[in-house]
């Protein structure tokens, strides 16, 4: 279903999330534990500045300030930095705010205590599994840990980290995909309950056969809490806009205010997706999301990977900038940061950078910063000329507007 009305500035607007790639530790960053964190500021020594040709040519550089990365004379685009409203650092809380959701209570965590006994015994006498496990873990290291032992004793590791997460772990083989995920849609019905109201269960899969040969695949599926608002998503579909999801968008919003999806593998596959999006006659908004720069290298301190996911995202982005049409609007940004040269191995609270792109913009260079991820939202309900829904946040864009 296509509406065209013909009074949009842009037929299609495009939303890039590079999963956790922040720019630097905002005001309250102390609050978070993450003083001095500075994702794309630290990733500079590590990037090759002839292999950022094009996000460089849309303004990264000039925006941010990375050793070694030049700033360009004429950036193509606009950039701005904008900060997180919400209370809390994590994917759902980042993506629900760039659609207009306020998040002011954060998701429940275990992150110190695990899990509380009683939800345990649940899962284990609903799932038939014991339960080993239950703390806060790096979801690489507890299969190393815990694989053999849950592989060999029938068990099922359940985890979690600093984020509102219930993670178990099955081995593909031996667990089998659908009983994993029969065990995590028994996990989500149990933690709807108030207490223990986590933000996702997520199913994380691996194969091999030993703890050295361990790898978790691309089989990995988030149940998430539905959006607590509706969305800017929301909008545009009821008014009969396309909203297309690429990769882990659909579960972060629960499939709800989308039109169409798809799930990648990885991040090239993602951008691949978005391309053959952009091939298609739509009308509305392309929301896609990039994971492996957080799941792969931010939260493995891997900032040799992590660059070099940069620049393999670059090539892509050449290739989509060909295929963009003139009446179409590009947005790149971020959902959270996830410094890799920081301690530990979770989220950073940072800035994220935005970057705009349009044959159509009349304007280039630097915007003033967004309050809000939400301004992107309002900047895309005001395009398709919407309203956004009740108690939403966010501001439009008017510089790119009109
Ligand atoms: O260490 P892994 O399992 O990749 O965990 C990461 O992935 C989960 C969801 O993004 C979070 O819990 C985060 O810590
Ligand atoms: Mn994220
Ligand atoms: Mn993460």
């Amino acid at each position: 279903m296509t509406k065209v009305n013909g009074k949009m500035k842009y037929q299609r607007i495009f939303v890039i999330v590079l999963d956790s790639v922040g720019m630097g530790y905002m005001p309250d960053a102390a609050k978070f534990g993450d003083e001095g964190a500075d994702t794309l500021g630290h990733l500079g020594k590590y990037l090759h500045e002839d292999k950022l040709l094009h996000l460089r040519s849309l303004g990264l550089a000039n925006l941010k300030a990375m050793e070694g990365i030049h700033p360009v004379e004429k950036p193509l685009g606009c950039y701005k930095r904008m900060k997180e409203q919400s209370n809390g650092k994590d994917t759902m809380t980042g993506h629900w705010e760039m659609m207009g959701i306020h998040t002011t209570k954060p998701f429940k965590t275990f992150t110190e205590t695990g899990f509380p006994q009683e939800l345990i015994d649940e899962l284990e006498k609903q799932c038939g599994k014991k339960v080993i496990g239950n703390k806060s873990a790096s979801g690489t290291e507890i299969i190393k840990e815990l694989g053999m032992q849950e592989m060999q004793e029938n068990a099922m590791i359940v985890y979690t980290s600093a984020d509102s997460v219930l993670q178990i772990c099955g081995n593909e083989k031996t667990f089998d995909l659908a009983n994993l995920y029969r065990c995590c849609e028994i996990a989500r019905k149990l933690t709807f309950k108030e207490e223990w109201r986590v933000g996702r269960v997520i199913a994380r899969p691996y194969v091999g056969d030993s703890p050295e040969n361990f790898r978790r695949t691309s089989n990995r599926h988030d149940y998430a809490l539905k959006p607590t608002n509706k969305t800017a998503m929301d909008a545009l579909k009821e008014n009969g806009y396309d909203v297309l999801a690429v990769g882990k968008i659909h579960d972060i919003f629960d499939g709800e205010g989308i039109t169409d999806s798809v799930h990648s593998v990885s991040s090239v596959n993602g951008m691949n997706q978005t391309i053959d999006y952009a091939k298609t006659d739509f009308t509305g908004l392309c929301f896609t999301n990039l994971v492996d720069f957080d799941a792969l290298w931010g939260h493995r301190r891997n900032p040799e990977g992590y660059a070099a996911e940069l620049e393999r995202f670059d090539v892509k982005l050449g290739e989509f900038l060909k295929v963009l049409r003139d009446d179409d609007l590009l947005m790149i940004t971020a959902d959270h940061g996830n410094d890799p040269t920081y301690t530990g191995t979770d989220h950073t609270r940072e800035y994220v950078p935005l970057l705009l792109y349009s044959p159509k913009l009349t304007i280039r260079g630097s915007l003033p910063e967004s309050d809000s991820f939400a301004d992107i939202g309002a900047t895309i309900a005001a395009n398709f000329g919407v309203a956004m829904p009740e108690e939403t946040i966010g501001t439009p864009m008017k510089e790119i507007l009109d």
